[in-house]
Order: C-alpha cells, then structure tokens, then sequence
C-alpha cells in the first residue's frame, strides 16, 4: 500500500534525524483498522521516538476520512479508541488534537485529558479577531488552552493567516503587554503565537504547595505500611509540615475536652487522653495546645511502636518540659497492657483510602483501654471510589509486564486522569467499634452513572479518598467534593484495572470491592461487574496485601 510507503518512509527519516516525535497524518481512504495495522508494525519496531497520531478534536464531515466503519461520521475520541485498542494502548502512540473553530461540549471534552495528548494544533481557523484586528479565541477556547497549559500538552499553530495584522501597527504582544517588539520580518503566525503566550502570562501562578508536588503529578508509589515497617524520620518530618491537619485535630480534641469536661469542673478534673500511634509527637502537641485553649486539664499516654520515633519523642518532651504531663509508652497499641483506662483515645493511622494503614484493626486493639462513654477521635471514617480515565497510570503499570503490579493499590497525586463520575462511598468504621461481630471484612456493590453527554468513556481504574469525621462537625478528608483545603498530607489511591474498559452512554459501571482480613494481613479486591466483567483483582491477597 502506497500510504504504508509513504509513512514508513517518513518515520525512518524522522528517526535518522533523531526527532523526539513523528506526527501521523490522518489517513485518506483506508479504514481506522488498516491504518492501525500499519502503525501497529512500525511501533514494533521503534526505537525512543513517540508516533502522534493527528486527531480533530471534532469531527466534522469535511474530516471523516478516518471513519472507522467509513459510513457514519464519529465522535474522534471513540477514532482515538479504536486505534489505541488495535495497537494495544502501545506507551509511544499519543495525540495530537486538531483545533478547530467549533469545539464539543464540555463533558466530552473533558476526556481528553486523562489521554495521552501531546499537543494542540491550533488552525488559524479556530481564532477570532478582535476590535483591532488581531488574532484572539473565543472564552471557550481559551478556557482549552488553559486546559492544554496545565496539562503540559505544547500548542503548535497553524494554517494560513486569516486575521491580517492592521497597517502600521507594531504587534499583537504589544497590544496586549504593552511591550515593544521588533516588527520587522516577523513569521506571519507570529500574531498568533503571541496571542497564545500572552493568554500563559495571563494564568494564574501555581499555588505554593501545588509548584511542590509538581514532581510527584501521576508518579505511582507504594502506600506506606506504617503497622508492619517503621515509618523514616524524613516521613514524620513531611507529615509534620501539614498544619491544617493539626488544626482540624486541636479543633476536635477541645471540643471533646468541653463536652467531656463541664466549664465548672475545668480546674479540678483531669481528663486521661491517649495519642496511640503519637510518632513525633505532633498529636500530643496539638492535645496539649487543646487543653491550653480550653482551660481543661490533662494527663497524656503518647503510645508508639516505631523505636525511632520513641527516641525523638523522648526529646521533645524533655526539650518542652512536658515530663509531668505525658508519658512516653514504647509499645503496639494493640499488646500494651495500660494502668488505667483513656476518656480520649486520639490516633491518627489513616491511609490514602482510610482503613488501608490498618486503623480498624489498630483502634479495635486499643479500644480496651478506652472508658465505655470514651470518645475516639477520629470517631468514623469512610472510604470513596470513583472510575478514572488515566491512560498514563495504566501504562506505567502495564510496562512492569507483569500481573502483581496490575493488582496492587497506589498512592498518587492525580493529575492527567479524568474523573468520570462522582464519587461513592465503600468501607465506613466507626470507633469505638460497638460491633458485636467483630469483622473488619467489607463488601461493597457500586454503580456509576457516566454523564450521557460525555459519550463513551475508558475506565482504567479507580480513583479512591477518604473522609474522616474527627469528632462531631470536625472533618477531614481528601474526597474531592468536600476535601479539606490545603491539606497536603494524602494523595489519592489507584486501583487499576488489568483490561480499561469502556462504557458507552446509557450503560452503567458496576463495580465491586472487598475488603478482606486473614490472621496475618488485610487486603483489597475488586472487578468489574457491568458492561463486562473483568478478572476479580488480587484474589486471596495474592499480589498485594497490608500486614498486620
Ligand atoms: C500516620 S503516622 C502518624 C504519626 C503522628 N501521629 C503524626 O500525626 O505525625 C502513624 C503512627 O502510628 C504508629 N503506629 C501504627 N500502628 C501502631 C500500633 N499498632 N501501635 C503503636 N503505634 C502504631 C506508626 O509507627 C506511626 O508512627
């Protein structure tokens, strides 16, 4: 085939040059599978270089030609579909999107940006001009370039000139910046350029902690296991940074000081409260803060197992002269045996999907030592899931080549995944766990709804947070919708999925997770029920579990 020639021909040249990326035109008269096949052949036997398939943004029936049944004109995600699905979601194949002036609705939209997209081409088509006769974009389109700037995906434009720059004007950055630019011999495009670069400056700066986690958007890491491994001091150190979580821990624990202590009694009770899992020390900080605050009077167990962070701790209390207040207890929670029994039983042993460090099974051991009216704070928590479009995770888990990876939860800062329908709640415990049945083991049966005017979709996993209640109105929590601002302690949980698959609008995803417990370990598994089934992930803990 001709075209197989050409394209052949093309890659090998723009391998010799030692191009990052070759651009794949859209085919003329092939079908989406042939022109796969071919693709397919050479992304065997690629070296380094990306191939970017060119894709209009919306098809229209000028630029069907990539039909992939050749008869009905399709929404281009779904062309995007079908060609990554032929080529196996190969990790070198990306997008460049075509922009044109009309662009979809923003629900379908949005997909996008859980895909591979390198760049935007930006036909000179797509700009308007503006009252002096200068390249600008519609709100719509800019709100897309904002979009295409915080995903890193590069602008490239092109086209001819439409919007001929007005006589004796200098340029459209000084129309805009109001800085002086040399206007001889410009690139006829260079209005258009600037227009785009102008609309960067013009961004919003990151926020000071989002410039910090830059480093870690969509990198996949293990979830701690602070039960089974001893946490690093650079860890405590991290987690110590976060204020707010303090602060929402001190607003909770003087509220349970006022409740449990009548304002009357204030200087003559003293209430027994026990940090159990105190690390460095912060919890016991902000208890002593509370009690400070609220005039009430303490008695403080700081209960931890990492010797490590036993030996800091004895410093601290000796540096801020706490001696006669606290007590430094060297020990799991769940095998000491305490003198005397705790009104407050403050810890703080939540994971990214809340019970996944282990707190049921830490708090149930450390209730014995909690008076029967005593308060646990935190008092509940809850784990959410959502699906997720996220075509980098799932190759990074993919290029592993292997089934344990594809089985195992990770904690990461979601960045390029597109979250498709809200989130629902999972697993909830509640502490002190008055539950005469005593099993940590959870089911849970959950069915998303995808918006209709997404159109389809590609689940490659499942985005999970949680939600804590620390005492009465006090929170905390990553669940998008109700997160705690500019807390910074937990990143989201992936779960991902061994096949994507794809839900079509109109369908639902029924999804099913469990939470199981042995003597030993604790773990998760979970599938895909509806539209397909997919394989039950993890059976019996066999590729990730959290040891008890
Ligand atoms: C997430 S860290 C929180 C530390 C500290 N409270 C803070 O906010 O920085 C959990 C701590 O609980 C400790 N821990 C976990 N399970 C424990 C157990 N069964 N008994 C005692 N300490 C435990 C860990 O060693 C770790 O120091």
């Amino acid at each position: 085939m001709d075209s197989e020639i050409t394209l052949k021909q093309e890659i090998a040249w723009a391998s010799h040059l030692s191009l990052q990326a070759c651009l794949l035109p859209a085919p003329k008269g092939t079908s989406c599978a042939n022109y796969a096949r071919c693709v397919n052949q050479i992304l065997l036997g690629l070296n380094n270089m990306k191939l970017w398939l060119r894709i209009p943004l919306l098809k229209t029936d000028d630029n069907d030609s990539m039909d992939v049944n050749s008869i009905h004109p399709v929404d281009s995600w779904e062309l995007w579909n079908s060609f990554r699905m032929l080529c196996e979601h190969h990790s070198q194949l990306s997008i460049a999107l075509d922009i044109l002036s009309s662009i979809p609705p923003a629900n379908s939209l949005g997909r996008w940006f859980g895909e591979s997209v390198r760049a935007a081409i930006m036909d000179t088509d797509s700009f308007l001009t503006n009252a002096r006769g200068y390249p600008c974009l519609s709100k719509r389109h800019q709100n897309l370039v904002a979009g295409f700037f915080n995903h890193s995906i590069q602008i490239v434009v092109s086209g001819k000139p439409v919007n001929g720059l007005p006589k004796g004007s200098t340029d459209l950055a000084a129309d805009h910046n109001d800085r002086n630019f040399d206007a001889v011999q410009r690139h006829p495009l260079r209005p258009y350029l600037d227009y785009i670069g102008y609309l960067y400056q013009k961004m919003d700066p990151l926020p000071e902690q989002e410039r910090f986690e830059l480093g870690y958007r969509d990198f996949l890491q293990s979830p701690l296991q602070p039960l089974m491994d001893n946490l690093e001091a650079q860890t405590y150190e991290t987690f110590e940074k976060d204020a707010v979580k303090y602060i929402q821990y001190q607003r909770a624990i003087c509220k349970a000081l006022q409740d449990r202590v009548p304002e009357e009694k204030a200087s003559t009770l003293t209430i027994v409260l026990m940090v159990v899992g105190a690390g460095r020390g912060p919890l016991v900080r902000a208890s002593l803060q509370a009690a400070e605050e609220t005039g009430r009077k303490l008695k403080i167990y700081a209960v931890e197992k990492n010797p490590n962070a036993i030996v800091t701790l004895h410093s601290l209390v000796k540096l801020e002269g706490w001696e006669d207040t606290v007590t430094i207890i060297s020990s799991d929670m769940r095998h000491w045996d305490a003198s005397e029994k705790a009104d407050i039983l403050v810890s703080e042993l939540l994971g990214s999907f809340g019970d996944n460090e282990l707190s049921p099974e830490c708090l149930d051991g450390a209730q014995r030592f909690l008076k029967d009216d005593g308060i646990s704070i935190p008092s509940s928590y809850t784990s959410f899931v959502q699906p997720v479009t996220a075509s980098k995770l799932y190759n990074d888990v993919k290029s592993h080549k292997d089934l344990v990876h594809f089985e195992t939860a990770y904690v990461v800062k979601l960045h390029n995944v597109v979250r498709l329908a809200a989130s629902q709640p999972v697993f909830t415990f509640t502490h002190p766990n008055k539950s005469s049945k005593g099993s940590n083991q959870r089911h849970k049966k959950l069915r998303f709804e995808i918006p209709s005017d997404t159109g389809s979709a590609m689940v490659h996993g499942f985005a999970g947070y949680f939600d804590a209640t620390l005492y009465k109105d006090v929170y905390l929590g990553i669940e998008p919708s109700t997160a705690t601002p500019n807390m910074f302690s937990w990143f989201a949980i992936f779960f991902p999925l061994r096949t994507p698959v794809i839900v079509h609008p109109g369908s639902a995803l029924e999804v099913h997770f469990w939470r199981c417990c042995g003597p030993t370990k604790v773990w998760y598994e979970w599938c895909v029920a509806s539209p397909c089934p997919s394989p039950i992930h993890n059976s019996n803990g066999r590729s990730y579990w959290v040891g008890l």
